[in-house]
Parts: structure tokens; sequence; C-alpha cells
């Protein structure tokens, strides 16, 4: 059916219509920004890209995993609709045209849900293994699953985030078997008039206005954000980055979480020829990897029972409004048909205590599972 209305069609309207007809695509709100914006891909192919790939001539959103498998591969969601905040009559027709695609069932391979005993279990043997002098901190993380489909209700969550949490990074994809939805805190890389911004981010408290002063924070929480802080200065000096320059540690609200964060910003043109290659080498940094980096992935792989995935891997705009605003996927979950896969985490270090990591995990899951209640209200 063709319209020409004058009633204006929501990028919400536009991920239902996306949702139902199973496309590729990717809708996303900017941190502190009021409009969301959509990326419809009309092909049904999934535009797979190498990290040799001049990421400064890509256009669209960028998704990448944990770690690069066959599985899980980089692609980009090409902007052959792309809309924001709302949907002309003309795209919002050519998105009814086109045909659904069928739905690429993940249900052989679900997450593993890891329950509080063996959890700590885990944690216990990553500390011994820093004890024996192997490892500085290792991100360890679970899967908490909840039942239920919650695909013809996704739309709602993601404009119930996009209140919930302004300053965070609200965003949807789905291509194929991978259909994502958060609001993650974690900026990766940023690039604005010329300069570039990452950030250090790690350490976790709940919110409150104590917690905001600085002076709070322990030196065991302070520690496990500098591993962050000296992994990127260390990947910063390596590419040769002039002007670096470096703001915090301060504290940083996310939704009902407080976490300790460094700003870094050097100049842009040094990257435009090996973009790929520098996120490559920047991501998993040890907010949500470890160090020494090689290592923490094979102890991960070993430990962990489920397949992160897309979870702390990195998604964003790309060459959209001359923007590159790329984050890191956490607070955020797995859809399936009829499951939803939460994934959490947190940094292990020599003094981490298991229970109290355990309870900082159920905080972050309550970032996404507070606003799943009010949908359900
Ligand atoms: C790995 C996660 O958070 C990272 C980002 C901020 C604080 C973190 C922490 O305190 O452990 C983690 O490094 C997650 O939310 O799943």
């Amino acid at each position: 059916m063709q319209i020409t209305s004058t009633e204006k069609i929501s990028v919400s309207k536009g991920i239902s219509v996306c949702l139902e007809k199973n496309l590729i695509f990717a809708a996303y709100r900017l941190p502190n920004q009021q409009d969301p914006e959509i990326v419809i891909q009309k092909s049904p192919k999934k535009n797979r890209i190498h990290k040799d790939d001049n990421y400064y001539n890509l256009k669209g959103f960028l998704v990448a995993p944990f770690a690069e498998t066959e599985k899980y591969p980089s692609f980009i969601i090409s902007p052959d609709i792309y809309a924001s905040k709302h949907l002309s009559d003309e795209q919002y027709n050519e998105l009814q045209s086109l045909k659904v695609l069928p739905v690429l069932s993940d249900e052989s391979h679900l997450p593993v849900a890891v329950g509080h005993d063996d959890y700590l279990g885990q944690i216990e043997n990553i500390i011994g293994q820093i004890e024996q002098g192997n490892f500085e901190k290792v991100v360890l993380s679970r899967v908490k699953v909840l039942p239920g489909n919650y695909i013809s209700r996704l739309a709602h969550i993601f404009d119930e985030l996009t209140c919930a949490y302004p300053n965070a990074f609200i965003f949807i994809f789905n291509a194929g078997p991978h259909l994502w939805i958060g609001a993650t805190p974690e900026p990766l890389l940023k690039a604005q008039n010329g300069t570039m911004h990452t950030v250090s981010l790690a350490g976790t408290r709940a919110f409150s206005e104590q917690n905001l002063n600085i002076g709070a924070w322990n030196s065991k929480e302070r520690l496990e954000q500098e591993y962050v802080t000296r992994y990127i200065s260390k990947v910063l000096s390596k590419f040769n980055l002039a002007d670096v320059e470096l703001v915090g540690p301060y504290t940083k609200q996310a939704g009902n979480l407080v976490h300790l964060r460094t700003d870094f910003s050097f100049r842009s043109e040094e990257l435009k020829n090996c973009l790929g290659k520098f996120l490559k080498e920047l991501q998993p940094t040890p907010a949500v990897c470890g160090m020494p980096r090689i290592q923490s992935l094979e102890l991960i792989a070993k430990l962990e029972k489920h397949e992160r995935a897309y979870y702390a891997g990195f998604i964003g705009p790309l060459g959209l409004n001359n923007r590159l605003s790329i984050f890191v996927n956490i607070r955020c979950m797995k859809v399936l048909q009829k499951r939803l896969a939460l994934f959490v985490g947190g940094g292990i270090t020599a003094d981490s205590d298991p229970e109290d990591e355990w309870k900082e995990t159920e905080l972050k899951a309550e970032t996404l599972i507070s606003v799943l209640r009010k949908v359900e209200e």
C-alpha cells in the first residue's frame, strides 16, 4: 500500500517494519542527542569488512564482534535508506516494498547462563592465576537468560532506552541471526573537527551522590581502570599519534551506575589510512578483555561457557552525516525467538571479592532489566 500522508513516520515505526520483515538494519540514538537515526540495507547479503579495508571510505553502521570468526564476522549495514527522526513517505514506501527475509534461527547455539556458584568459581580461578603472576586483570562475563518472545516489543524497548539513558548510545541492529539491542556507556572512537576521542572506562559502583565523588573510590578500583588507561596510552604511542591529551580519571554516571573514566584526544589525520588496523589494535581493551591481552583472550575462551559473539565488540555509524562514532557493545542483549540473552561482565584483579563481582554484574544487568519491566507494565 502506497502512502502519502502528513503524518510523520517515526524511526520507531521504521524499526517495527524492519523487524516484521527481518531486514538488515540498525537504529541508534547518539549520546546527548534528541533524534534517533535508522539505516536500512536493501540487499539481504552481509557486507563483510576486514581490518585492512579503508574504514575512512566506508558508510553505514559498523558491527564488529569481540573475536572475529566465520560465524561472527565484522560487517557494515549499508545506508540504502537512511533517516534521522522521521522517514519520508518515499522512504517508507520503499521500505514497504522490500521483500520479507527468512528468519535465520540461532537457537542451536543458545548462550549458556552461568549461576552464582559457577561464576564465583570462575572468578576464584582467575584470582589464582593473577596471584601466580600470569595476569594483571581479566574481564569475565556471563549471560542471564530471560524467557519470552520480545521481538514485537523491541521498538518500544528502544524508545524506553532512549528516555531512560540520555547519555548512553542506544542501538538495535539486525543481520541474519544477529539481533542485538542495548544502551552502552562506553565510546570507543569518535571523530569531530579533526580530533579523535577515545576513553578508558572501568570500575563500577551503584549510582549515588557520594559515589560521584572521586575521593570515595579505593585503590583497587583505581588500578582496575588504570590498566585500561595504560593500555590505551601504549596503543596510541605505537601509532605515533601526536598531541595526545588526557583528562581524568573522573567519575561518570551510567544510568544506575557510576564508572571511572579518562578521556583521550588526538589529531585524527594520522589515522586516515590505518583506521581498521588501529581499531583492531585498540579493541578489546582491558575494559572488556584483560592484561596481557592474548593470554586473556585464551583464558576467557576457556572459562566462559558462552560465545561472546558481538558482546564486547564494537558498533556504530561510520561516514553518516560526516561522523564517526563507534562504541563498545556492552549493557546489551542478544534477542532470540524465544528468549533474551543479557551479557554482563566485570574486571577481575588481585583484590577482587568474588561475591562483590557477582553483585556488580547483577547491577549491570539492571540497566536493561529495569526497562524491560517498564514495557511489561
Ligand atoms: C564489561 C562491562 O563493563 C566494563 C565497562 C565499565 C566498567 C567495567 C567494570 O567495572 O568492570 C567493565 O570494564 C559490562 O558492562 O559488561
